[in-house]
């Protein structure tokens, strides 16, 4: 992730954050946080769902509006759930540089023999 798109998506949290007490008839955060997790994380899986509609059908200029919009309401789950973007940026550091493959092997398999006997 180039620096910029970090500092966009900073910037967005901080305001998103800043919205949670704000006048729900003003702010569509401040709205959407005052209307619990589940609804947070249902607009969450909604927009997820139109995203990957837009990428299935090839359309890739739609794709880019979807994509803005999940990453939005991503951010407000994260602002809902106390996550803080530092943390994810982190993880996604940490993984820099190994594959999805090689990780996947290194997990630990299933235990063989259960009963020990
Ligand atoms: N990036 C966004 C952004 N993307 C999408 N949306 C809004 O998300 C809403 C999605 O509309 P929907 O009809 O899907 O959902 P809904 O209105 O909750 O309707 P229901 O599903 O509940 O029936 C629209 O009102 C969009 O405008 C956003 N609203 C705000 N932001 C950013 O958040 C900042 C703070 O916004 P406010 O909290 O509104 O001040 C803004 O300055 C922007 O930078």
């Amino acid at each position: 992730m180039s620096g910029a798109t970090a500092d966009v998506l900073d910037r967005l949290f901080e305001v998103v954050t800043s919205r949670r007490n704000a006048d729900p008839n003003i702010s569509h955060s401040a709205r959407l946080l005052s209307r619990g997790t589940a609804k947070v994380a249902q607009k969450f899986g909604e927009e997820a769902v139109e995203c990957l509609i837009e990428a299935v059908m090839g359309n890739s200029s739609k794709l880019i509006g979807e994509s803005a919009d999940v990453l939005y309401h991503l951010i407000v789950l994260w602002v809902d759930a106390g996550v803080n973007p530092g943390e994810v940026w982190s993880e996604l550091q940490r993984r820099e540089g190994t594959s999805g493959i090689a990780e996947k092997a290194a997990r630990p398999g299933p235990i063989a023999n259960r009963s020990g006997g």
